[in-house]
């Protein structure tokens, strides 16, 4: 561990990330994008070649090498470390497995509440997740101040939705039956994934963490009813354990929460004790301002797939992005994922138009 302990990082030099978090004034728009570590870069695909995708995520200097790609290339404002949300099953004992063209599967999924017992109980999630820690210490030194590192999990609901569905699915109809039929056998699931998940993203912050994401990936496919008591509930508790626990030692980093297509939940979700709230594409940028009232930080919220229009384009959808969030307490992202069939050159082209309108914006004032 000498010369690599979680203390004595490198100065921050691009604080704009951090600023627009807490809705302070930046010099530009600061800009990130969902799966900026990923298949679309030949240099991502070369290192990832014929290794295990969950071996790659236990190696702290294969995910330091895979979050610092991105960064040699694009002006990116922040970095998001490499690793998967799926750890966090892995750590309580299922098997995980990423499959070529098929995505991550689970072998044996939860099937009936009787499962639960399989799961370990009480998991250590400092000893187990120790390779995340150690990835993140290593990524933040190497960063040397650049930009600020996000660590993220998965939200407890799209964790359980994984860990009943075994895999990819457009109905998420296994997993919803147990919300309906085995209504407490699902909270007491959702309990437990938040137990961890506050232990883990603490154990993020203490290994050098600057921000926290927490990935709400399949909201979309429940409802304002359930959203209320299957999904809600367990972000607010996450964002507040993990602040008092922060404050006990001085400490405040920022959260985000995304939750995918949950656009019926924006006005809860922005009275939930995050800074940040992530947006998909499905909301108009005006209007999630409008729904809420200046509270907190907005970030997204381009179609990822407006990357596959031409340079010129993109600079044009961007300058409307901007002035629909305006520029104070603005984080440009994607609206999703960047795709394996992404032009890195777009992505450029997307980072400096962020940049470049957004100074001309401020240029304004
Ligand atoms: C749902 C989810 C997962 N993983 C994650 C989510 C939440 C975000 C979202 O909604 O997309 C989170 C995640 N996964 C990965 C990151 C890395 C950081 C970054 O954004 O750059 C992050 C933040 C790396 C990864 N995780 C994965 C890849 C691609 C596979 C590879 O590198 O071999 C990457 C770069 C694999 C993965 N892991 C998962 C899926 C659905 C896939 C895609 C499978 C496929 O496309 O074949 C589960």
């Amino acid at each position: 561990n000498a010369g690599c302990g979680p203390k004595d990082f490198p100065e921050l030099k691009n604080d704009a990330f951090l600023l627009a978090c807490r809705g302070q004034e930046t010099p530009h728009v600061p800009v990130w994008c969902m799966r900026q570590a990923g298949r679309y870069l030949p240099e991502f695909r070369e290192s990832r070649a014929g290794k295990d995708f969950f071996a790659t995520c236990r190696s702290p200097a294969a995910c330091c090498e895979l979050t610092l790609q991105p960064l040699r290339r694009f002006p990116f404002d922040a970095a998001i470390i490499f690793s998967d949300i799926l750890v966090i099953p892995q750590a309580m004992g299922m098997d995980v497995q990423m499959v070529a063209g098929k995505g991550p599967t689970f072998p044996e999924p939860l099937k009936e509440p009787e499962d639960l017992l399989l799961l370990q109980s009480k998991v250590d999630v400092i000893k187990e997740l120790d390779y995340v820690f150690k990835a993140i210490t290593l990524t933040r030194h190497k960063l040397e101040g650049k930009v600020p590192l996000i660590g993220f999990t998965g939200a407890p609901w799209t964790l359980m939705a994984y860990m009943i569905e075994g895999g990819a699915s457009t109905t998420q109809s296994k997993a919803k039956r147990w919300l309906y039929r085995h209504p407490e056998a699902s909270h007491q699931l959702l309990k437990m994934l938040t137990d961890i998940i506050v232990e883990y993203l603490l154990g993020q912050v203490a290994a050098g963490a600057q921000a926290l994401q927490v990935f709400e990936s399949h909201a979309g496919c429940l409802g304002p009813v359930e959203f209320q008591e299957f999904s809600l509930p367990y972000l607010r508790d996450i964002a507040r354990k993990v602040k008092d626990q922060l404050k006990e030692s001085g400490q405040d980093v920022p959260m985000i929460v995304f939750a995918k297509d949950g656009h019926y939940s924006l006005e809860d979700l922005s009275q939930s004790h995050y800074e940040v709230v992530g947006l998909d594409w499905t909301i108009d940028p005006r209007s999630a301002r409008e729904r809420t009232g200046g509270k907190v930080s907005l970030q997204g919220n381009m179609d990822p797939c407006a990357l596959y229009a031409p340079k010129e384009r993109i600079s044009e959808i961007v300058k409307k992005m901007l002035e629909g969030f305006g520029t104070r307490g603005y984080i440009a992202n994607l609206g999703h994922g960047l795709y394996p069939d992404m032009d890195p050159e777009n992505v450029g082209a997307f980072v400096e138009a962020v940049h470049t309108h957004s100074r001309h914006l401020l240029n304004l004032k």
